[in-house]
């Protein structure tokens, strides 16, 4: 609460300079001896005595299974692309991370969680891992055929639901109440897709239905007579990594019961991963207007929680194949069908044409585009036997919702709050649900459109890199190459998801993009612009001048 750092994540991410029981017996000591109301000089003091700077129990890790030119860049053609492909393989040994073995032999000096092998983290004030992060940023390093590092990273995870029963949010104790989207099952799938390394799966079903069965015994609710998830936290307090913001949005509630639930339906927002966005907001008359405070997020149903979980099931029934438990087998196939009867009764909404949140406060759907509204279609979790109507209903739900109209990427939302999660932030995970989700329904509407919108999301990201040599954690809809902003931190580079993304996607659309005839094109597309403006002016003014002579003279 003294504010001593510009971001509340700095002091939690301190190492301790004596055990924690000592720094408590020091901090009682200390404000006993300031009677309770010490400055903030003499906090910074006490701070600065008995902590030692963020980051210090990392070092920069460069990974040994790198490889110089990763045969996806054979993918691509135009040089530009090429050579940006290199720079985000290069940018891999930037977001390396390794624990020093202090933090293995005293695991309480620290916040961040110990794991055997090192990671690779998103960057800028993200310097440990985060759960649903790792998915695009381990497809991004399989891409780049660093198998060791992706596997290392998916073992950690799985280290960490066999010590603690879930994952959290990221890789630091003051998380341990609150997961992200469950995408772990994916990550496995992912590496098996890419290795054939079917013996790994099979190893990891006990793991991985034990993180399922978590996920679903601490989630669910009911809605319309059926079994649904909901994101929701389960700790008491502010977030620690934001406790400052947590208590100030927390003043309009005055009991301790309020302000608790609003820490709660913060965390469970921060859960979902979309922390912080008008998706989570009921405000009195039941609309998403409002503000921090109307946050209801465990009274929402979200598509893209129940989505996942349906993949989940899949999968698990997936490699329980591979094992040749049929029983097994057929009790995850079950469990996928009955989650995805769900998602049809429930969340799927003829009217609008596409999937929408439900409201259990006030019964009824929530009919506000956001980007996990098509999360469906990345996974399949509706009937093959609807693709043709599904596909056109969705289409024309983007159509009305003027969602191709943007030149920076679709937005995640269309209200501007700014909150992150709000409009016109584009972040690259939903951006690859959506596109993906379109290439996968099959129709041939569907892909043309998925594969412009692909194509336009890593032209854009390049103009923004050439302008600014910068990977961004999120981006802007209404900007070519430009970067997002808003929320309770600054803009932060690096940038794990961002890479990994675009990185599949060369490999992808590598073979027809081409820079030429667009604003990502040419040395300087601001230079290019200008000359275009200049020589427009100097043509205007010199018939400007002609006419005056003809006509005037
Ligand atoms: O410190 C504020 C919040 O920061 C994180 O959220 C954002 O960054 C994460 C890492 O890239 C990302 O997973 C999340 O989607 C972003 O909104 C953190 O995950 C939050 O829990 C935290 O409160």
């Amino acid at each position: 609460m003294a504010k001593l750092f510009p971001d509340s994540k700095t002091f939690v991410d301190m190492k301790l300079k004596a055990s924690p029981e000592k720094t408590m017996e020091l901090f009682e000591a200390f404000m006993a001896s300031k009677n309770n109301a010490p400055t903030n000089d003499e906090i910074r003091k006490f701070v600065n005595d008995n902590f030692g700077d963020k980051g210090t129990e990392l070092e920069v890790w460069s990974p040994t299974d790198w490889v110089e030119n990763p045969a996806f860049l054979n993918l691509v053609n135009d040089p530009d692309l090429k050579q940006w492909g290199m720079d985000l393989n290069n940018i891999w040994k930037e977001l390396g991370r390794k624990m020093k073995d202090d933090v293995h032999k005293n695991p309480e000096y620290y916040s961040i969680i110990p794991v055997p092998n090192p990671v690779i983290v998103p960057g800028g004030r993200f310097i440990e891992f985060y759960y649903w992060d790792s998915y695009w940023i381990i497809r991004g390093l399989l891409y780049c055929e660093m198998r060791n590092t992706a596997r290392g990273m998916i073992e950690n995870l799985m280290s960490i639901v066999q010590r603690i029963g879930f994952i959290p949010n990221g890789g630091r104790v003051y998380y341990w109440g609150r997961s992200q989207p469950p995408l772990l099952a994916g990550m496995v799938k992912s590496y098996v897709d890419f290795t054939k390394d079917d013996r790994f799966a099979i190893n990891a079903l006990e793991i991985l239905e034990h993180e399922f069965e978590y996920f679903i015994n601490n989630h669910s609710v009911q809605a319309k007579g059926h079994d649904l998830a909901v994101y929701r936290d389960s700790s008491k307090g502010p977030r620690p990594e934001s406790y400052s913001e947590d208590v100030e949005t927390a003043e309009s509630f005055h009991t301790d019961e309020a302000k608790e639930d609003h820490y709660s339906e913060l965390k469970s927002a921060a859960e979902s991963g979309m922390d912080f966005s008008s998706r989570w907001y009921i405000n009195e008359n039941g609309t998403n207007i409002g503000n921090l405070s109307d946050a209801k997020t465990r009274s929402i149903v979200p598509v893209d929680l129940n989505a996942i979980l349906y993949w989940n099931a899949k999968i698990i029934a997936e490699f329980h194949a591979k094992a040749g438990n049929v029983d097994k087998m057929a009790e995850y196939e079950t469990k996928a069908q009955k989650i995805k009867e769900a998602i049809q009764a429930v969340l799927w909404n003829e009217e609008a044409g596409c999937w929408l949140d439900y409201d259990l406060i006030n019964e009824k759907p929530r009919d506000y585009f956001v980007t996990s509204n098509l999360a469906p279609l990345w996974v399949k979790a509706y009937n093959i036997s609807d693709t043709d109507k599904i596909s056109a209903s969705v289409l024309s739900y983007i159509e009305k919702n003027k969602l191709d109209t943007f030149p920076g990427g679709v937005p995640n939302t269309l209200y501007h709050t700014g909150e992150q999660w709000d409009f016109p932030n584009v972040w690259a995970p939903l951006q690859y649900i959506v596109i993906e989700g379109l290439d996968n329904i099959g129709t041939p509407e569907a892909q043309k459109l998925s594969k412009s919108w692909g194509h336009r999301w890593v032209k854009s990201n390049f103009a923004a890199y050439r302008d600014s040599r910068a990977m961004f954690e999120k981006y802007d809809a209404e900007k070519f190459g430009g970067h997002g902003g808003g929320g309770e931190y600054g803009v932060q580079k690096g940038f794990g998801w961002t890479n990994g993304v675009i990185i599949e996607w060369l490999a992808k659309y590598g073979h027809e993009i081409s820079l030429s005839n667009t604003g990502a094109a040419g040395p300087n597309s601001r230079f290019v612009s200008l000359l275009g403006v200049t020589a427009i002016a100097l043509i205007g003014a010199f018939a400007g001048r002609f006419i005056w002579r003809t006509w005037f003279k």
